[in-house]
């Protein structure tokens, strides 16, 4: 531990104490006046977008329907490409990246979730038999995940067609937990879990972030799944961030009633 200490005018003495072991989390991804155009037509999904993402924080991204929450998320997933402006991981630009290993660090969980047709089992297996990890550790890990999310046995032996909206939404969260991502990217992830699985789901990001610093930037309408999981909140509006805030009772409220006023005028408009 050592001390950093100056005299200042208004303050006196100024003491910070540093962990030599606890450096300040560094930015994980930058995004420098970022455009997304639409792929049919002249317009902007996104507009001017320019944030910093420290590593281990957790964001919530908010906004009315059809403000570009999913399109934000596509993006930093690389399945699009901004037409303006620069995406930064870990300070290199997004092209400099294998778009293979990106993926791998950054992993979305789309809102729909699809298992490709396959079981529960190979759907959550099949991704780390790609990364050609040893069959031990691919079941150490299946074991590990369903044990934490409460996924029993007899999902993984059906397919799709046989597994509800709720249970193909949990599988496919499990899926990216088990690839051990830097940064999750999570499209309302609880948005066909009953309450328990949802509550559970949020006990074990949060615990994911403590103790392996993983990045979560979640999109989700629900304030209650908000309070619990964010320490910052991102609001979006018509494709440009109207507010980006430390996630506080005060800000919620804010937030909330931003949200209601849009919520209205959208309702009008249809
Ligand atoms: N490929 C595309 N081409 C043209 N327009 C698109 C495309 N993808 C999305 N959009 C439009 O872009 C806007 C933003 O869509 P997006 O799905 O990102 O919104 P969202 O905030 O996630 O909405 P929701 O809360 O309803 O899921 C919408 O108006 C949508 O219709």
């Amino acid at each position: 531990m050592f001390y950093f200490t100056g005299v200042y005018p208004v303050w006196g003495t100024l003491l910070v104490k540093c962990h030599e072991n606890q450096p300040m989390n560094s930015p994980i991804l930058r995004l420098s006046q970022v455009s997304l155009a639409a792929s049919v037509g002249v317009d902007y999904l996104l507009r001017d977008i320019s944030f910093t993402v420290n590593e281990g924080e957790k964001i919530a991204i908010i906004g009315a329907s059809g403000s570009g929450k999913t399109s934000l998320l596509r993006l930093l997933n690389r399945l699009s490409s901004p037409v303006e402006g620069e995406i930064y991981f870990l300070e290199k630009p997004y092209q400099a990246h294998n778009i293979i290993t990106l993926r791998q660090q950054i992993m979305l969980v789309p809102q729909e979730p699809k298992l490709l047709g396959m079981t529960g089992k190979d759907a959550l297996t099949y991704p780390l038999q790609l990364q050609q990890l040893p069959s031990t550790e691919i079941s150490d890990r299946l074991s590990q995940w369903c044990d934490t999310l409460q996924i029993p046995q007899a999902w993984l032996e059906r397919n799709e067609l046989q597994l509800s909206l709720g249970q193909r939404q949990l599988i496919t969260i499990a899926r990216a937990l088990m690839l051990e991502p830097k940064i999750l990217l999570l499209d309302e992830p609880t948005s066909a879990l009953d309450r328990g699985a949802s509550d559970r789901l949020l006990a074990v990001l949060n615990q994911l972030n403590i103790s392996r610093q993983t990045t979560i930037l979640m999109v989700n309408h629900q304030l209650e799944i908000v309070q619990k999981i964010s320490d910052r909140i991102l609001y979006l509006n018509s494709g440009k961030i109207l507010k980006d805030v430390k996630s506080s009772p005060e800000n919620w409220h804010q937030v909330n009633q931003l949200l209601i006023q849009e919520n209205q005028t959208l309702a009008q408009e249809w």
